[in-house]
């Protein structure tokens, strides 16, 4: 299918609200599209299912799970990457600044008190006036070409976008990968990131924890030296692990990471009380995971971290932003962090 009709396709779904996601792996040049017939919604139950998963961040709610029906996939031609100041960026709202810095402030002090040692806290920004979303979605393949894109849409859900710079987990003929990334850093053009203690520990827990969890399942656990990768206009600090599955675990493996310290924290359960209490507002898909399940063999996967991401809402656009905290965190770099994060998906929006 060439790629018109490939979005034609996809305007056709979105108008008669029937579920379906078009996404593009790291690097891939294929962009791949999953359809629906009907609008009927599934749900994950035993990862023993073939399809494409939309899981929110509480892995108490359930997780959404789109039927193949109908797989095509496109070549597509990069086209030009444009940079320059957004149309209309959001207003400063400095009542939503004060919220995060009490929130992170209180997230340090949990942290001191003993309780935690690091714990991811976040926010959303309202845009408005943005770019149809099968444009949007163009923009995010061509500026983000080393990240997962994709435009999610079911009924259930709304429509969500994203260009995710993380792996959750991707299992293939039992051969596990996954990555350890954290820390972050502002690309500067022609200067390499600087890398203090606070990023280093912060990343250097994410590895620890994903280690501790994956050697019950695995033989030959292998880590890399972490190094920094580009995430658009980001450096984060990023290790591969790789490993064998003992046995065929694929849903007790997803379950053992989700949700991993790079978006939650650790303690986990601490973490996660703290994020669903003090964070003032619901994550929904945003820290999840989606991807493809068994759909290249039977439990296979292949899953991504929901980051870099927002939902649309008619004319509205709600993007996503938080990053880790540590006993080191400063709360107005905190701040920082998240408004260059939230530019991932401004840049996008309104500067296709
Ligand atoms: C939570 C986010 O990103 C995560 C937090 C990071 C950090 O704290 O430095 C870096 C990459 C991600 O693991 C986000 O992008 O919203």
């Amino acid at each position: 299918m060439d790629f018109e009709n490939f979005l034609l396709k996809a305007e056709d779904h979105l108008t008669r609200k029937i579920p379906f996601v078009l996404y593009r792996k790291p690097s891939d040049p294929l962009v791949k599209g999953i359809f629906q017939r009907d609008e009927h919604s599934f749900f994950l139950s035993d990862f023993t299912e073939r399809g494409f998963v939309f899981a929110p961040f509480n892995s108490n709610k359930p997780a959404l799970l789109l039927r193949p029906d109908e797989q095509v996939s496109t070549s597509y031609q990069h086209g030009a990457n444009k940079t320059g100041q957004l149309t209309e960026p959001p207003a400063a709202d400095t009542q939503a600044q004060q919220f995060h810095l009490d929130l992170v402030a209180k997230g340090i002090a949990k942290i001191k008190a003993g309780d935690l040692e690091k714990v991811v806290l976040s926010r959303n920004i309202e845009a408005r006036g943005h770019h149809s979303p099968l444009k949007v979605f163009q923009t995010l393949l061509n500026k983000y070409i080393t990240a997962f894109c994709y435009l999610w849409y079911h009924p259930v859900s709304g429509l969500w976008m994203g260009a995710t710079p993380e792996t959750l987990v991707s299992i293939r003929k039992n051969e596990l990968t996954t990555m350890s990334l954290a820390g972050t850093y502002s690309y500067q053009d022609g200067k390499p990131p600087v890398w203090t203690t606070k990023e280093r520990k912060e990343q250097g827990l994410v590895t620890t924890y994903l280690l501790d969890k994956l050697r019950p399942f695995t033989t030959a656990l292998e880590l890399t030296e972490e190094n920094a990768v580009r995430a658009g206009q980001l450096w984060h600090l990023m290790s591969q692990i790789r490993g064998r599955l003992k046995k065929n675990e694929l849903g007790e493996v997803i379950r053992a990471l989700h949700p991993t310290p790079a978006v939650c924290g650790i303690p986990l359960e601490v973490a996660k009380d703290f994020i669903l209490e003090k964070e003032g507002y619901d994550r929904e898909f945003y820290t999840g995971y989606l991807g493809e399940l068994g759909l290249d063999g039977e439990s296979d996967c292949d899953l991504y971290v929901n980051l870099r991401c927002m939902q649309l809402v008619n004319d509205m656009a709600l993007v996503y932003v938080g990053g880790g905290i540590t006993a080191e965190s400063d709360p107005q770099s905190e701040w920082g962090e998240t408004v260059a994060k939230s530019n991932t998906m401004l840049k996008a929006l309104f500067n296709s």
